[in-house]
């Protein structure tokens, strides 16, 4: 039997059985990301993800640093997962693989961030390496892979999450869009197979309305990682916070 791996982030372990709720906070503006960190915190959350692609100083690192600080100082012990998502992973701003690689280091080397999420299939990035390099700097790594527009078929998911595996990372996300409910049920049942055969905590959703059932299921396909609203949404399909909670502990 596989051992399951967990990881530490502050107070919070990550892949003990009980899916973990994640608010990601968008702001354009070093304004707008506080604000949004206090409704995030008033929400109490699990972690916040600082959805680094939405602010517009993020090159600035002077400036970055200073919105990192502060958002941590509002956030006290709630971890922080930093993600830049690209445009070409359904974020918000394109950038080089070099630049990619220099915020991201740049990211794992400040204090307040406690994971860094690195997108596991860009074959100029060398995610291995990153993710390597992430490491050498204390840091936990969330390998992502997102599909907006199609669920892969199962053998095609199953090495989306082998080839994220083969990063190195410790965690390992896959973002689908359902386009029947089959693909949903696929996703779900992909996602606990591949938790029964790898250590690593998984996180997957099926994005969309059709997919609002995998946001809630972690108990039973093994998903550690939820990600819900408070207020401002950065993926389709997800859910407010406290419904998601309700849901979480209801099942
Ligand atoms: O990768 C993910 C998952 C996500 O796309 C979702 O569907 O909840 C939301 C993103 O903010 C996050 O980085």
């Amino acid at each position: 039997m596989t051992v399951k791996h967990t990881v530490q982030l502050k107070n919070i372990t990550l892949g003990d059985g009980f899916p973990k709720i994640c608010v990601p906070v968008l702001g354009g503006t070093e304004g707008e990301i506080l604000e949004q960190a206090r409704v995030a915190a008033g929400a109490e959350p699990d972690l916040v993800e600082w959805r680094a692609d939405f602010y517009g100083g993020i090159t600035d690192y002077g400036k970055a640093a200073g919105v990192l600080s502060a958002l941590s100082e509002i956030l006290g012990q709630i971890p922080i997962l930093f993600t830049f998502r690209t445009g070409r992973e359904g974020g918000n701003r394109e950038i080089s693989p070099e630049e990619y690689r220099e915020l991201n280091l740049w990211a794992a080397s400040r204090a307040e961030t406690d994971l860094v999420d690195v997108e596991g299939r860009w074959p100029e990035l060398q995610a291995d390496r990153l993710t390597e390099a992430v490491h050498r700097m204390g840091k936990p790594v969330v390998a992502s892979s997102h599909f907006f527009d199609r669920t892969p078929g199962r053998p095609e998911l199953v090495s989306v999450f082998e080839e994220l595996r083969d990063t190195g990372a410790e965690i390992l996300k896959v973002a689908v869009m359902p386009e029947s409910r089959e693909d949903v049920l696929e996703l779900l049942s992909v996602t606990l197979e591949m938790d029964r055969r790898l250590p690593n905590p998984l996180i997957s959703m099926s994005m969309g309305s059709l997919g609002g059932i995998s946001r809630a299921s972690g108990r039973l396909t093994g998903s550690a990682l939820t990600f819900g609203a408070a207020g401002n949404v950065s993926a389709p399909g997800q859910l407010p916070v406290a419904e998601l909670r309700r849901m979480l502990e209801l099942l």
